[in-house]
């Protein structure tokens, strides 16, 4: 077997795009610690402080999405997706993969477009039950495809697919013995109880509307949040309020220590993204989740569903959650049994070897090419 494989991981947009992408990092150095690593994603989006904050090089392309309302914004969108494309076989031609993986967002098109125009072959990971555009056209050329759901048969090959589940940052879901740590961090006392609100990687408006209506509440409880705004949303909101001083409230625009935050809270709030799901499932918490409306074909909902058929989350609609949510939380906080059994049938729906299981799947396709 090659010892010093060469890998490049391709896509981002979102933490739930760019995480997972870290998490299959870290399991293929921990397997070949000799394997190089090269990121490629779109220039301005999080990643390109993302990765470099876990330890990995990166290489922006200037591609950017479809922008929905007038066709005038979309028009240079043809000719970034060629440029893409030449600097993607250009990084290729340069770095010389053996494998490439594909984790869906902007860059991942380019680039997986540009491997099988050089025949190198690649691996996709797709982590919702609705595939993402780039992944199911390039889905046909891909080797491998690693799900989390099931029916992806749906939108890929069968023979390629293999069910695999969310890689996820193994320090990140690492809680036990944290729970002091990440109330001290977060200038909370550790013996209240805690609500932490998340709304994923970007923040949501939604759960902050929620939040920020009912805050007296939580605070009249002497209940502390955790609540994580989202970079856009962060600003209006410390401007508005001024019990975001309260010391039972701390307001952050994003958690860099998520582990830290899941260990301080007895209740998580959240969306229903792919990613943070398969957390939620290894940390064996509480948890009520708000599916965004506005991610393609209501995927959230499907995420969400596949937990509360199982007893093991509850949900609350977005159209009724700036009403409802808050309260919601604060009656599971008090209710013990069914915080305990929200816990144990969510730690049932966990997979956790995704990580190490893509890693090798890449490690076996760059082996058969070199
Ligand atoms: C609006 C949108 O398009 N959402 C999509 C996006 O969600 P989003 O980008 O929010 O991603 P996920 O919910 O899957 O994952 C969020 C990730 O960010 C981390 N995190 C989050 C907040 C924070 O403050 N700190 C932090 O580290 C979480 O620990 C997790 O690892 O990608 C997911 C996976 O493709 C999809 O299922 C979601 O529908």
């Amino acid at each position: 077997m090659n010892n010093f494989p060469k890998i490049i991981i391709s896509g981002g947009g979102t933490g739930g795009h760019i995480f997972p992408a870290i998490a299959i990092a870290n399991a293929l150095k921990s397997i070949s610690p000799n394997c190089e690593i090269l990121f490629v994603g779109a220039e301005g989006r999080m990643e390109m402080e993302k990765v470099p904050a876990a330890g990995y090089k990166i290489v922006g392309l200037n591609i950017s999405g479809i922008k929905r309302g007038s066709i005038l914004k979309n028009f240079a969108l043809p000719f970034k997706v060629l440029s893409s494309v030449r600097k993607a076989m250009k990084l290729i031609a340069d770095f010389k993969p053996d494998a490439v993986v594909g984790v869906g967002g902007y860059a991942s098109g380019p680039l997986l477009y540009a491997a099988k125009l050089k025949n190198i072959p690649y691996l996709i990971q797709e982590q919702n039950s609705y595939a993402g555009i780039t992944n199911k056209l390039l889905g046909k050329g891909a080797a491998k495809i690693c799900v989390a759901f099931d029916g992806m048969e749906e939108f890929f090959p069968a023979d390629k697919i293999l069910k695999t589940g969310n890689p996820v940052r193994k320090n990140i879901v690492d809680i036990t013995g944290k729970h002091h740590a990440g109330a001290e961090l977060l200038k909370l006392d550790p013996l209240k109880k805690t609500i932490l609100v998340t709304g994923g990687s970007l923040g949501a408006g939604t759960l902050n509307k929620s939040i920020e209506k009912h805050l007296p509440e939580i605070i009249a409880q002497d209940v502390q949040v955790i609540w994580q705004t989202g970079k856009f949303y962060y600003n209006g909101i410390i401007e508005r309020l001024t019990a975001a001083y309260h010391p039972n409230v701390c307001i952050l625009e994003f958690l860099n220590k998520m582990d830290l935050a899941y260990a301080a809270a007895d209740v998580i709030i959240s969306r229903a993204g792919a990613g943070t799901i398969a957390e939620l499932c290894l940390i064996e918490k509480p948890v009520i989740l708000v599916p965004s409306p506005n991610v393609a074909e209501d995927h959230q909902t499907k995420n969400a569903l596949a937990l509360v058929k199982n007893d093991a989350a509850m949900m609350v609609n977005d159209r009724s959650a700036e009403d409802t949510l808050v309260a919601e939380a604060l009656k599971l906080l008090k209710d013990s049994q069914r915080c305990e059994m929200l816990s144990e049938n969510i730690a049932k729906m966990a997979l956790p070897d995704a990580d190490t299981i893509i890693a090798e799947e890449v490690l076996k396709l760059a082996k058969a090419k070199s």
